[in-house]
């Protein structure tokens, strides 16, 4: 007889489950594979001699979506079955577009709904940070502004009917504000953090574990942390694929004259056309062309 349960946390071969009943357990998964990640429904069993308070995870159930990054060697998971992505930005330590662009692409390749928050709209740096993110928003991408730490208010405010009823994983840079953000709208954040750390025996807090966080568990509230965004590798995205997953290039692939354009130096191309126009920043366009590098160099290996 197997149960249903939640993955909360993994770390490494260690992964926290919980139960329908809020109960969190140590689960190892069954065999040499441990492809579950947080944000998994798994079915699990209690291990014969560990007690009570350890399992097996038998089997994943389907996922609604996967949210991913492959670098040339490995592939890693950030979380499954989300609703929406919050990358977090901010002006100091100002982000780089490139991480911006990347995340937006694994999430638009995954299905899954996302949009930018600019934290510490407090400070000077705020400004340039936000002139950067004009071309997200003038493509449709969500931006919203806000100082968690210094207008606490309006904070709760903006994320509370965004996270309301949802999953939601938070991507950002380091130092941007994700614990602020946890602390804020996580109840006892300290002491849910703390119970899985003792329980991964992982000691410390940060960046190297992805975790559920329940801001409202009877509404069906969470937060996911997650490390990981520095080194956003998008190998696992055919080169092809690309423009229709940007939606400032993908709005112009249709003015090209050759159908397998790739927007670099063909004639006719409505991309490039755009672009000199000023309806594609230069820096998308100069995005595209270090990803379609990096994605070409490793389809002809
Ligand atoms: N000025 C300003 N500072 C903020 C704001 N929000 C957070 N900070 C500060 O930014 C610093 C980093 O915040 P954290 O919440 O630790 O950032 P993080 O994203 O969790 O960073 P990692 O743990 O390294 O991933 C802290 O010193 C915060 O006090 C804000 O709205 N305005
Ligand atoms: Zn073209």
């Amino acid at each position: 007889m197997t149960a249903p349960g939640l993955v909360v946390a993994a770390h490494g071969r260690h992964f926290i489950v919980e139960t329908p009943e809020g109960t969190r357990l140590t689960c190892h998964p069954r065999g040499k594979k441990s492809d579950c990640v947080v944000g998994d429904r798994v079915r699990w069993q209690p291990t014969g001699s560990g007690g009570e308070d350890e399992g097996v995870i038998q089997k994943i159930d389907p996922r609604r979506n996967l949210l991913f990054r492959q670098d040339e060697w490995k592939t890693k998971s950030f979380a499954a079955n989300l609703d929406r992505i919050i990358v977090l930005v901010a002006g100091d330590p100002m982000f780089s577009e490139s991480q911006l662009t990347r995340a937006l692409i694994a999430a638009e390749d995954a299905g899954i709904d996302v949009c930018v928050v600019l934290n510490k709209a407090d400070l000077p740096q705020a400004a340039l940070a936000r002139e950067r993110l004009a071309p997200y928003r003038a493509m449709g991408v969500e931006v919203h502004d806000c100082s968690i730490k210094h207008d606490a208010e309006a904070a709760r405010a903006l994320f509370g009917p965004l996270l309301a009823g949802r999953t939601t994983l938070v991507l950002g840079p380091s130092g941007t504000g994700k614990s602020t953000l946890i602390n804020l709208m996580v109840p006892e954040a300290a002491a849910q953090v703390g119970e899985i750390s003792t329980a991964l025996n992982s000691g410390r807090h940060t960046t190297t574990t992805t975790r559920w966080y329940w801001v409202d568990r009877p509404a069906g509230t969470a937060l996911i942390d997650s490390p990981g965004f520095q080194e956003f590798g998008l190998q696992q995205i055919d080169v092809q694929r690309l423009p229709r997953l940007m939606p400032d290039l993908r709005a112009h692939i249709g003015d090209c004259r050759f159908y397998n354009c790739t927007h670099r130096q063909e004639p006719g191309c409505g991309v490039r056309a755009a672009v000199e126009r000023g309806d594609i920043s230069p820096s998308r366009y100069r995005i595209y062309g270090e990803l379609f590098d990096e994605l070409s160099r490793s389809s002809h290996r």
